[in-house]
């Protein structure tokens, strides 16, 4: 039995190659096939080469191939995009001034963002123009609080504003007292700082996202060095008016650091100067985004390789009269400035070294006090005469 079915399938094979041959050559078969190949060939090989200059190269084939038949640039394109599908990022403190913006440039970029606010000082109104965009979402929520989300970075931001900006709403007759009662927001500075940053950092751990710390210049305090480098240690009142922002920023740091050492999470931190431009008060949603090229600083410092601390902020300096000037000149030349007392432990200089920055991130800002604060104050000036 074995040995006949070993026969037969012997057999079979054997007459298999002479079926095919004689399948193709009857009826012509075969020369169809050539003529159809050399119709293929010629068209494919021998009409570019046609008009290419007797010096061609082979890198000056590949060009002109591609010109010819623009399709071959396709298949380049399709997969690079493809590649490099969008992060899926959080920022805490998103409807904020800074934060607003930066949400901006990740959804332009194509990246998915989860804002995380509790409302303290920002609005809905700076997001409003993101609502119904699918890769955008608003979370109602006080960073004090632990919350469990899935993303690949973390820009935390979440923070009651320094006392600080107060000398410029002063300027604008704008005053922050009138958004957050002074006594909320000593009581909520240091909290934030500590208790917020622990849970984000907490978070980071958890899930293994990047995390960054926009950390601020108030940690220099009333500097004894000038201009201040990363490198200066900063001189702090620990039990000043300020104290709650300026020690919470450098306790969220040390926080930072130690949850890099301690547990290997991949950690950056920005020193961001006085940032100003539009919706730093009012919004009414239109940006000229140079006034924030800090936004691009953080950007750089979370893609790039360094941990940081990085000085974000304009070398450019200019004396609270020389400020008061600009203002009065842009809204009513005819305005009087009037001198008050600094505010106790107000810092008297402040500049930021930014040599590292330009270095490492290949940051530095675009636009200069100098052009951009008149800008600033039109822009100010006609948002509040339309809210009038
Ligand atoms: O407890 C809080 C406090 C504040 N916030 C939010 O955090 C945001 C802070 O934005 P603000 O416009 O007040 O301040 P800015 O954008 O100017 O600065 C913010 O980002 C840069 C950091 O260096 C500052 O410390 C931070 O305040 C607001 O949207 C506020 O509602 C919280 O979500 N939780």
């Amino acid at each position: 039995m074995m040995k006949s079915r070993h026969h037969r399938a012997t057999g079979a094979a054997a007459t298999f190659p002479r079926s095919v041959v004689s399948y193709l050559f009857k009826e012509q078969r075969f020369l169809f096939i050539l003529l159809g190949a050399l119709i293929a060939s010629s068209f494919f090989l021998l009409h570019p080469f046609s008009s290419l200059p007797a010096h061609s190269t082979p890198d000056a084939l590949v060009v002109q191939r591609r010109d010819k038949f623009p399709s071959f640039n396709l298949p380049r394109r399709v997969p690079t995009d493809l590649k490099k599908p969008g992060l899926r990022i959080v920022v805490t403190g998103g409807a904020g001034f800074v934060g607003s913006h930066l949400v901006d440039k990740l959804l332009a970029r194509g990246d998915s963002v989860i804002v995380v606010d509790n409302f303290f000082t920002g609005r809905k109104d700076n997001l409003v123009h993101h609502f119904g965009n699918p890769r955008f979402e608003l979370i109602r929520h006080d960073v004090v609080e632990p919350i469990l989300l899935e993303v690949d970075q973390i820009y935390h931001l979440a923070c009651p504003a320094s006392p600080v900006n107060e000398t410029i709403d002063y300027l604008f007759g704008i005053s922050r007292a009138s958004l957050v009662s002074s006594k909320v927001f000593l009581n909520k500075s240091h909290k934030t700082n500590v208790m917020g940053t622990l849970n984000m950092l907490g978070l980071a751990k958890r899930i293994g996202a990047r995390f960054l710390l926009t950390s601020t210049s108030e940690v220099y305090g009333d500097p004894l060095e000038h201009p201040q480098k990363e490198t200066y240690w900063g001189h702090v009142n620990p039990i000043g008016e300020r104290s709650c922002y300026d020690e919470g920023k450098r306790t969220a740091e040390t926080l930072t650091m130690d949850y890099h050492r301690g547990a290997g999470v991949e950690v950056r931190i920005a020193r961001i100067f006085n940032t100003y431009g539009p919706r730093m008060c009012l919004d009414d949603g239109r940006v000229v985004s140079n006034f924030v090229a800090q936004v691009d600083g953080l950007v750089a410092l979370m893609e790039g390789e360094h941990i940081g601390p990085f000085n974000l902020g304009n070398p450019g300096e200019f004396t609270m009269l020389e400020l008061a000037e600009v203002v009065k000149e842009t809204i009513d030349p005819s305005a009087r400035i009037e001198f008050k007392p600094n505010t106790p432990d107000d810092p008297h200089m402040r500049k930021p070294d930014i040599t590292k920055a330009k270095q490492l991130l290949h940051w530095e800002p675009k636009v200069s006090l100098r052009q951009g604060l008149p800008r600033m104050v039109s822009d100010f000036q006609k948002r509040i005469l339309d809210e009038k």
